[in-house]
């Protein structure tokens, strides 16, 4: 009901008597209200949403790029003066309906000198089967999907066989390009602190190498580690001032043009402070709300102000907004942005990679984030009453990343698993219902990895390279780490390695919870996170009570998690939930067995090992089910009689993972059909 409560507040609006529980009039005559398929007009947001649409229209601050455009374009004779102030330069500049022929024709000329067309058609060759892929895709995509299961089956049926049925003889296809704008808290090399870094860090690289004109937005964090990534990145002198928490922040933006990609990262004196990206030694930072705001703001201007290679991005773009830190894009879209004629055909894709972190905040907030106060409803969040912390907690928050999944134009998550679990009450995380309500646009993507950085044949990180043809090297790795942790030097003993955020949501309570019973066994293991401090502490005492058999590095290291992930033989991980998970992809990669709870993204991707299928057997790992301690173990435990006692079938499991295509090259081509059906439907806010 708490989540109804959220989602659905407002049912009636006041300022113009629209009501969700009958037929709604258009208000402004000219603005089509219905211009959502029936499905999705269903329920009480979607009143709301138009509601605050027509209202906001009014009510807004002019964007700050429109006005320097509307100045610059000296349009003052054109302003009508019927119209608010703030909004005069803008209609007659920028809306579809634009009046004046004088007027259109400034704005069109500007805009073909300024803007690179988003969607360019270009007719290209290309194989056989890659031309009967797209056909595939193209037809599901015809029949549209409001089945349940259906649905969910969409992504998952584009198997080969297939799609060579369909088409032989097409030897051409339309190549569409888009102009992408990622927004992230995150970007490997720059900033990483687990997935969100590296799938940021690669995912775009392979959208631009698939023709796409590619922005990465992030913050340019100097906290005396990293800085040195940001070397290359130049000052385009190009300051603004967005409005935001009471006032003008001026932000000003870096590039860097690598692997074909724009890196624009927003410098603000609030992302200079020591420690990590999101907090220090004595907590997360209190002005979280504040950073990430600006970012938001800050990545709406810069398509519009910022000419990367002599041009801007342009109106036109696909904004790929990741996780709570760029959820706010979605809603400045539709409540900023839109009311004033700009943005008008963008679309805006959320990708959650962790539904746990949502940017919730007192209900006081709001009014710092810049939006229009009719506008609150689409970031309103109640907490139910058990979760309340004394008598006069109202339970009102705002919530950043329910604004997102409230108005982006499609939804995605890093696995079709993880999709799935989102809509439930078990994995919702108190969201399901609002999810469940968006799930016609809800898709799946399993990620993909750098298969450059986490390559073993040429992994500078590792101390010997080997690949699938000559494993000797993996042999070699685990005795320099089992000799760098002061371990015993022994081949045949197994290693488990660990490595992550150490966190409720990795399961590193059951991993504590059975290690007195799990090191009664001749085994190695050793553990590589930071996090939780109590778990930080336990590694500690383990490591000194269990001298010969533990070893635990408490912090982030990049490298010595490359060395681990190639010298371990098993790598486990009992995430309680997990989107996608990238480690147990790279352990594959490095032919380590992955032995994980068979949950999100771990279910979708460990194949469970069945010795008895097809010769040499078939399987890259083993799943276990429940997580509990004693799963968890007697997983193990079978993972290690494989190892000790049946060579050749161990040979077999590390050699099929290591053979898995994890490229970002599939995955990247399923982003590219989300993209696509996003730009088919109108905006979801408009
Ligand atoms: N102490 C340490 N030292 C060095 N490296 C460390 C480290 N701790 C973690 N890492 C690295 O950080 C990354 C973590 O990847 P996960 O997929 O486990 O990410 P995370 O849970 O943060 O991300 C979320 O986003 C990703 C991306 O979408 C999803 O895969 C995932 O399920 C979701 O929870 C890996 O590259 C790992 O090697």
């Amino acid at each position: 009901m708490a989540v109804l409560r959220a989602g659905l507040t407002a049912r009636y609006c006041g300022r113009c008597q629209s009501s969700d529980l009958g037929p709604i009039k258009p208000r402004f005559g000219s603005i089509p209200v219905f211009s959502q398929p029936w499905w999705r007009r269903s329920s009480g947001f979607m009143m709301v949403r138009r509601c605050l649409l027509e209202h906001s229209k009014w009510d807004n601050p002019l964007p700050l790029s429109l006005e320097r455009t509307a100045e610059h374009l000296d349009l003052e004779k054109e302003k009508d003066n019927t119209l608010p102030t703030g909004t005069r330069d803008l209609v007659s500049l920028r809306d579809v309906d634009i009046r004046e022929e004088e007027a259109k024709g400034i704005a069109n000329t500007e805009q073909t000198q300024t803007e690179v067309p988003y969607i360019k058609k270009e007719v290209e060759y290309v194989d056989k089967e890659a031309t009967a892929l797209t056909k595939v895709l193209y037809e599901k995509k015809e029949t549209k999907v409001v089945d349940k299961e259906e649905h969910a089956q969409t992504l998952v049926s584009f198997t080969k066989e297939e799609a060579v049925e369909v088409d032989e003889g097409e030897q051409t296809r339309i190549k569409v390009t888009y102009n992408i704008v990622f927004i992230t808290a995150e970007a490997a090399p720059y900033s990483k602190t687990g997935g969100l870094g590296d799938v940021c860090g690669s995912l775009p690289i392979a959208l631009a190498g698939r023709g796409h004109r590619v922005m990465v937005l992030s913050p340019r964090y100097l906290n005396g580690t990293l800085n040195s990534h940001y070397a290359s990145a130049k000052d385009l002198e190009k300051h603004i001032n967005v409005s935001c928490f009471g006032g003008d922040q001026e932000v000003a933006f870096f590039h860097e043009y690598r692997a074909g990609v724009d890196w624009v990262f927003v410098d603000h004196p609030c992302y200079h402070r020591p420690g990590s990206l999101y907090g220090d030694e004595h907590g997360t930072f209190g002005d979280n709300q504040f950073r990430f705001a600006l970012l938001c703001h800050a990545a709406c201007e810069a398509p519009l102000v910022l000419p990367l290679g002599g041009y801007t991005y342009g109106e036109n773009c696909l904004f790929l907004v990741n996780d709570w830190h760029a959820s706010l894009v979605p809603v400045l879209l539709g409540a900023k942005y839109r009311p004033h004629g700009v943005y008008k055909d963008a679309r805006s894709i959320l990708i959650i990679h962790n539904l746990a972190h949502q940017g919730v905040e007192p209900a006081i907030t709001y009014e710092n984030l810049g939006l229009p106060a009719q506008w609150y409803g689409a970031l309103e969040w109640i907490f139910p009453t058990w979760a309340r912390k004394h008598a006069l907690d109202t339970g009102a928050t705002v919530n950043i990343l329910k604004g997102a999944i409230v108005t982006a134009d499609r939804i995605l998550t890093v696995s079709q698993g993880y999709a799935w679990e989102i809509t439930t009450a078990e994995g919702g995380q108190g969201l399901d219902e609002l999810l469940s309500s968006r799930e016609s646009v809800l898709n799946g993507i399993t990620n993909g990895i750098d298969v450059d950085i986490w390559n073993p044949a040429i992994d500078k990180h590792i101390p010997f390279n080997y690949s699938v043809d000559d494993l000797s090297g993996k042999n070699l790795c685990k005795a320099a780490l089992q000799k760098a942790l002061g371990l015993a030097v022994r081949p045949d003993c197994p290693l488990i390695g660990f490595i992550g955020r150490l966190d409720y949501q990795k399961g590193t309570d059951v991993i504590l919870s059975t290690m007195p019973e799990l090191l009664q066994d001749d085994v190695q293991f050793i553990m590589l996170g930071s996090g939780d401090p109590d778990t930080e502490q336990w590694m500690r005492w383990a490591e000194s009570s269990y001298k010969e058999k533990f070893r635990g590095w408490v912090g982030f290291n990049e490298p010595f998690s490359h060395h681990i992930t190639a010298g371990c033989d098993i790598l486990l991980m009992p995430s309680r939930f997990e989107p996608c998970g990238l480690n147990q992809l790279y352990a594959m990669r490095y032919g380590s067995v992955p032995v994980v709870h068979c949950t999100g993204g771990l279910r979708d991707t460990v194949e469970i090992f069945d010795p008895f299928a097809d010769e040499d057997g078939r399987g890259t790992g083993w799943a276990f089910s429940p997580l509990s301690g004693e799963s968890m173990l007697a997983a193990l435990r079978t993972a290690i009689k494989t190892y000790r006692e049946h060579k050749s079938s161990w040979e077999g499991l590390m050699k099929r993972g290591m053979l898995k295509d994890f490229s970002w090259d599939s995955a990247a081509a399923k982003y590219e059909l989300i993209m696509e059906w996003a730009l088919m439907d109108p905006p979801y806010v408009r």
